[in-house]
Order: structure tokens, then sequence, then C-alpha cells
């Protein structure tokens, strides 16, 4: 079974590699939210998959490194688009949690992407 907690931070970004009228070259910010999806089979005693808190414990410091900061300042995200953040999150959070099976990165509410580690 598939299980999910959600996130929010505040980041400002710009693309660097568009277009100079591209409105995305400019300087601006975004509420992030994050889906963080985790695979595995229902504990016959506990219920569920995981604890939704250890899932908020391994995402917490990745989110204190985005949270209100300017991301093409951040090692890696240069180009921080919604594609290189999903893939800088699994990166990063693979290790500690190894039953991660996919990523939710939406910069709007109409726009983003998911990932589930394909180029891994
Ligand atoms: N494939 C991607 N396309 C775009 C990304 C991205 O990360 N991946 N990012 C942006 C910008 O960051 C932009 O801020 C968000 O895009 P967009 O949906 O165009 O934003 P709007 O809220 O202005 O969208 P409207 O629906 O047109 O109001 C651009 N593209
Ligand atoms: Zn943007």
């Amino acid at each position: 079974m598939d299980i999910f907690k959600e996130f929010t931070f505040e980041a400002a970004h710009r693309l660097p590699n568009v277009p100079p009228n591209h409105k995305c070259s400019r300087l601006h910010g975004h509420s992030y939210r994050v889906e963080i999806h985790v695979r595995g089979p229902v504990g016959e005693r506990t219920g569920w998959v995981m604890d939704f808190s250890d899932i908020k414990d391994a995402f917490e410091p990745l989110r204190q490194r985005l949270d209100h900061y300017y991301l093409n300042e951040i090692e890696g995200l240069e180009n921080p688009t919604s594609e290189n953040l999903s893939r800088w999150i699994w990166k990063r959070l693979r290790p500690t949690l190894p039953q991660l099976s996919r990523i939710v990165v939406r910069e709007t509410c109409t726009s983003g992407c998911v990932y589930q580690g394909e180029d891994d």
C-alpha cells in the first residue's frame, strides 16, 4: 500500500536557463507543497505501513534546508525547476527512507511534477 504525508515550505527562485523575457527568469516565490509517498505492506498488528510521524522526521531536515531560502543558492538546485527539486529531495531522502516510492512537488495550485526515482 502507498501512504503519503504532505509538507509545505516557502521559497524564492528564478529559472536561469529560460529566455530573458520568460516570466520565470525573474526572481519570484512559491508556497511549495511536497507529498512524500512510502510503499510497503500493512503491518498486521500496527495496521499501518509506517507511522506518518516517521515520514515527517525523515523529511524535516530537508524541509529546513529549503524553507525561506533562495533555492538557486542551494548546492544542486542551481536550476530549481519542480523536476530538479523532486530529484534533489529524492537523492537525499531515499537513504534514510528506503521505502520512498514517489515525490509530488507542487509549485502553484495548477503546476507540479511527480517523480518515482526513474533516473535515480
Ligand atoms: N516543466 C516546468 N515548467 C515550468 C516550471 C518548472 O519547474 N517545470 N516552473 C515555472 C515557474 O517556476 C512558474 O513560477 C510556475 O509556472 P506556471 O504554472 O507557468 O505559473 P503560473 O501560476 O503563472 O501559471 P498560470 O496557470 O499561467 O497562471 C514555469 N514552467
Ligand atoms: Zn517559479
